[in-house]
């Protein structure tokens, strides 16, 4: 399952961004994983399902289906421990920093209100440059990899020189662990100074941010944004860096929790709920819910969680949701379940990178494919579309 890490510094709300994104999935009857362990758990992002417009009852099996909308499973991993110094050991250091590296894309949890300093202590509202935290992460990681690359270097080059090896090769086996490719070794080496030998720690700190930029893009969630000194921070957020979601991961909680009392009806991704019990609301629980309406929802179209997921899947890794099914005409499994499985690849994959993550026997079997909505044969190099009904024939 893809890997989304969640991080920030102390007391920014990743406990709570991470809760409020992996609470809904638990609710969810027929899950079959929800709490992986301490640190990680099951969220979703939310794609349209073709049931609608190929007018079936589709029967999901690894992803769930409502009112059309397919909600397919990821797997957050909330790494705390951030802390100046962390690349050198400070506070879970290391650890922190292999737990960070296991996941595809991360999500970057700031607290935009500026209300909790540098080493995440509580300050007055406003005190703190928000702005001052985005780069903290990726230095602490720049740094961290530093060190691993910069340990053995001289004997590197050496032995690069007299074996004749490829630089980016060596630089992959050293990053070994970390999930990053030698592909991406190739492509951010293309901008540096191609002369090795005479690298300074400067050229090695631009060949490590363009590793990063390819490899682990970065997601900001501008947290507590229902906090009047949010706004301006945000604005100033989304006009310096590309990928700002606005978030209140404490709206969302509030939200939850009253839709399970069945007080409104809200639906984690909603901009507006309603109010279904007035009544057995008190005048503060209704003016809590109204702040959020005005203050929230209405201003930045949703509390922020799902938009953060999806964008962090769909935008930033550039995923589509692709359909694979054995009969092209039924679009069903062996088990005759309509549209099973809605399987996340990369854009650009094509049909036999499919088939290997479908299963590796039937990657290993692979003989063509065929676009089940046109019933017919797509040729081997077809980059597949978001929403393709996939049906992949195999030898044997
Ligand atoms: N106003 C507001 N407060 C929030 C929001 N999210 C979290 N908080 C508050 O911020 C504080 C820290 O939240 P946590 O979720 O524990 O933060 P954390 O980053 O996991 O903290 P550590 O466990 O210390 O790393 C708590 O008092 C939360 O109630 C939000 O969206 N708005």
């Amino acid at each position: 399952m893809l890997q989304i890490a969640v991080t920030g510094k102390p007391n920014v709300g990743k406990s709570s961004f991470f809760n409020s994104a992996t609470s809904s999935s638990v609710e969810m009857a027929n899950y079959p994983f929800t709490t992986i362990d301490a640190n990680k758990a099951v969220a979703h992002v939310i794609s349209e399902c073709p049931c609608k417009e190929l007018n079936v009852t589709c029967n999901p099996r690894n992803s769930i289906c409502i009112d059309g909308k397919r909600l397919l499973p990821v797997e957050l991993i909330d790494v705390a421990g951030l802390v100046p110094g962390a690349h050198e050991g400070k506070g879970l250091g290391n650890q922190f920093l292999d737990d960070l590296m296991q996941a595809k894309v991360l999500i970057h949890v700031i607290d935009a209100s500026g209300s909790t300093d540098a080493e995440g202590q509580s300050v007055e509202a406003g005190s703190h440059d928000p702005l001052d935290d985005i780069e903290f992460l990726e230095d602490e990681i720049v740094m961290w990899m530093y060190g691993i690359l910069n340990r053995n270097w001289v004997r590197l080059v050496r032995k690069i020189e007299a074996e004749k090896l490829d630089i980016a090769k060596v630089i992959f086996d050293q990053l070994s662990g970390t999930g990053i490719t030698l592909e991406d070794i190739i492509e951010a080496k293309r901008k540096v100074n191609p002369d090795y030998t005479k690298w300074e720690k400067e050229d090695f700190m631009e060949l490590i941010r363009n590793i990063l930029h390819i490899a682990k893009p970065m997601l900001i969630v501008a947290n507590k944004a229902d906090l009047p000194t949010a706004e301006e921070n945000i604005k100033r957020m989304q006009e310096k860096y590309p990928y700002v979601i606005p978030a209140s991961a404490e709206s969302e909680i509030a939200l939850v929790k009253a839709a399970e009392a069945g007080l409104i009806s809200y639906t984690p991704g909603d901009s507006d709920f309603e109010i279904l019990e007035k009544d057995k609301l008190s005048d503060n629980q209704l003016k809590a819910l109204e702040y959020i309406k005005v203050n929230i929802l209405e201003k930045y179209g949703g509390t922020g969680i799902q938009t953060a997921l999806n964008e962090a899947i769909f935008g930033l890794l550039n995923m589509i949701v692709v359909y694979p099914v054995q009969d092209e005409h039924k679009y069903t499994d062996q088990k005759g379940n309509v549209l099973p499985d809605g399987i996340l690849v990369p854009k650009g994959a094509v049909p036999k990178e499919l088939a290997y993550l479908v299963h590796s026997d039937i990657g290993d079997n692979f003989m063509h494919a065929v676009d089940a909505r046109k019933n017919m044969r797509i040729a081997a190099d077809y980059e597949l579309q978001d929403k393709d009904v996939i049906s992949i024939v195999t030898r044997g």
